[in-house]
């Protein structure tokens, strides 16, 4: 008999408020080992709420979180979680380059994780993963927003972790950073690595989806296979539009992997 997995994040009951009002209402969410999970819903329907619960950047009001088995008060070993925030434009007034930003990325607590040569080749093969190594020196300021998205992913792929989660990677990108996320989905699940993103459709990424869990108001409606073919739109509720959505993904997603 095989040993049953712990999975890599567990929420359990999770409820979470934002300026007073209950976003997140006694939500389950489990995410294995390996497993690549899309958390769709509409507009303000918890997504973003329930990723930064379990990075710690919005504390729960009941329920509990595990982290590799390990309840979150007690955890500490961030540097098997990577994350990737949802795109803002606030790169643009970011001074540092390319290779700075996918530097910080080692940085877990107040010190530099690994030593320098370790160090430098990590960021070295996540920059080449997302294919940004020729802009190592470029400030971040100068790239397309589609080309900060692949430096952010570089950020979290230099920890090369366990669980990967990214916020709406998809949103406003052109293709080719289209590609380079399929690809960077595709890595982690050959090394058994998962990940949680955050999506406002399945749009090409379906075939690349383990499985799907759906927010409505704040719980979860649905937690299974992804809605196929028809996409996240069919589901009842959904009504998404997107602040910096350019249409590029939806127009130009269909060549995403060919
Ligand atoms: N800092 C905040 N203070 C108060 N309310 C907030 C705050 N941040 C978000 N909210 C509200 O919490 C709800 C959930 O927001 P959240 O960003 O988690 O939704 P989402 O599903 O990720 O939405 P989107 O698809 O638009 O990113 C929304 O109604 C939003 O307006």
């Amino acid at each position: 008999m095989t040993e049953p997995r712990t999975p890599v994040a567990r929420l359990t009951g999770g409820t979470a408020s934002l300026g007073g009002r209950p976003v997140l209402r006694g939500v389950d969410l489990t995410v294995h080992p390996g497993e690549v999970v899309a958390l769709l819903g509409a507009n303000g329907s918890g997504k973003s709420t329930l990723v930064r619960t379990l990075v710690g950047l919005v504390p729960l009001t009941g329920g509990t979180i595990e982290l590799f088995g390990t309840p979150f008060a007690r955890f500490r070993d961030w540097s098997r979680i990577g994350y990737v925030p949802q795109r803002t434009t606030a790169a643009a007034g970011v001074p540092a380059s390319v290779r700075e930003v996918v530097a910080s990325g080692l940085l877990d607590g107040r010190r530099l994780f690994g030593p320098g040569r370790e160090g430098r080749a990590a960021v070295d093969a996540a920059l080449d993963a997302v294919g940004m190594r020729d802009r190592a020196r470029d400030g971040i300021a100068h790239l397309s927003g589609g080309q900060q998205q692949r430096v952010l992913i570089a950020r979290a792929l230099a920890r090369r972790p366990d669980l990967l989660i990214m916020d709406e990677p998809m949103a406003g990108v052109d293709l080719r950073s289209q590609e380079v996320l399929a690809g960077t989905l595709r890595g982690q699940q050959e090394q058994g690595r998962a990940v949680l993103l955050v999506l406002h459709e399945l749009g090409p990424l379906e075939p690349l989806i383990d499985r799907a869990v759906v927010l409505r108001e704040g719980c979860v409606c649905h937690d299974g296979p992804p809605p196929r073919a028809v996409g996240q739109h069919a589901l009842p509720g959904h009504d998404h539009v997107h602040p910096h959505d350019d249409h590029t993904a939806h127009h130009a997603g269909m060549g995403l992997l060919s």
